[in-house]
């Protein structure tokens, strides 16, 4: 599938890892950095998310929407939809511009809000992309596990370089006896809870 990734894509996703990197070595304050997922988990997403069972995708932590390129990248192979969450103003109009270039105005729906308001809205989810403030992961975990589907996943980012501060969602999934867990060392860390 990667090497059928249209050219408007591949030269949106270029474009949003330039970005990334002059954020992370010109002193951009860190709330207004996109910190975007690494290209192999963005590609471990697709995988992940080309084989999930029927639900919604949902991702919450936007940025400027290069992780979500990857999501619906595949979700629309499968004519699913992506719905994502995002806080920020700034970041909401470069996502919607990633969009619009990218041709997935179609497949993805942008949520501009915090994502712990719109919890109880959610519907049956197959796959959620968890990728926002660490010190949210606990709450987002408690909102979304008791909506997935069987063989739904929650993949949780940056799961190695934060694990102290992901730490406490960690714990909470492990001890769900509803889940099955597991870390795994792609880019930052994809901590991976699987609904039995
Ligand atoms: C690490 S960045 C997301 C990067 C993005 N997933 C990517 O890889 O391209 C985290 C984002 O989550 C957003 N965010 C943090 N807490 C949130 C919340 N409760 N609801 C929605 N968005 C949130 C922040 O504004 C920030 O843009």
């Amino acid at each position: 599938m990667f090497t059928e990734i249209p050219a408007v894509l591949s030269e949106r996703m270029a474009y949003l890892e330039k970005l990334d990197q002059k954020d992370r070595s010109d002193g951009t304050p860190r709330n207004k950095r996109l910190r975007q997922i690494t290209r192999d988990t963005g590609k471990f997403l697709s995988l992940l998310t080309i084989n999930i069972p029927e639900g919604e995708i949902i991702e919450i932590g936007t940025s400027a929407g290069y992780s979500t390129l990857w999501l619906a990248f595949a979700a629309k192979e499968k004519g699913k939809k992506v719905k994502t969450f995002e806080l920020d103003e700034a970041k909401i109009n470069l996502a919607r511009e990633t969009f619009r270039i990218a041709g997935l105005e179609d497949t993805i729906e942008l949520v501009q809000g915090d994502f712990l308001d719109y919890g109880h809205q959610l519907g049956q989810v197959a796959l959620c992309f968890l990728d926002a403030e660490k010190e949210v992961y606990e709450k987002c975990f408690r909102l979304v596990s008791g909506h997935m589907v069987r063989n739904g996943l929650i993949v949780a980012d940056n799961a190695i370089d934060h694990y102290e501060g992901i730490k406490p969602m960690i714990d909470l999934a492990e001890l769900d006896e509803r889940f099955d867990c597991l870390m795994v060392p792609v880019g930052n860390g994809e901590f991976i809870c699987r609904r039995k």
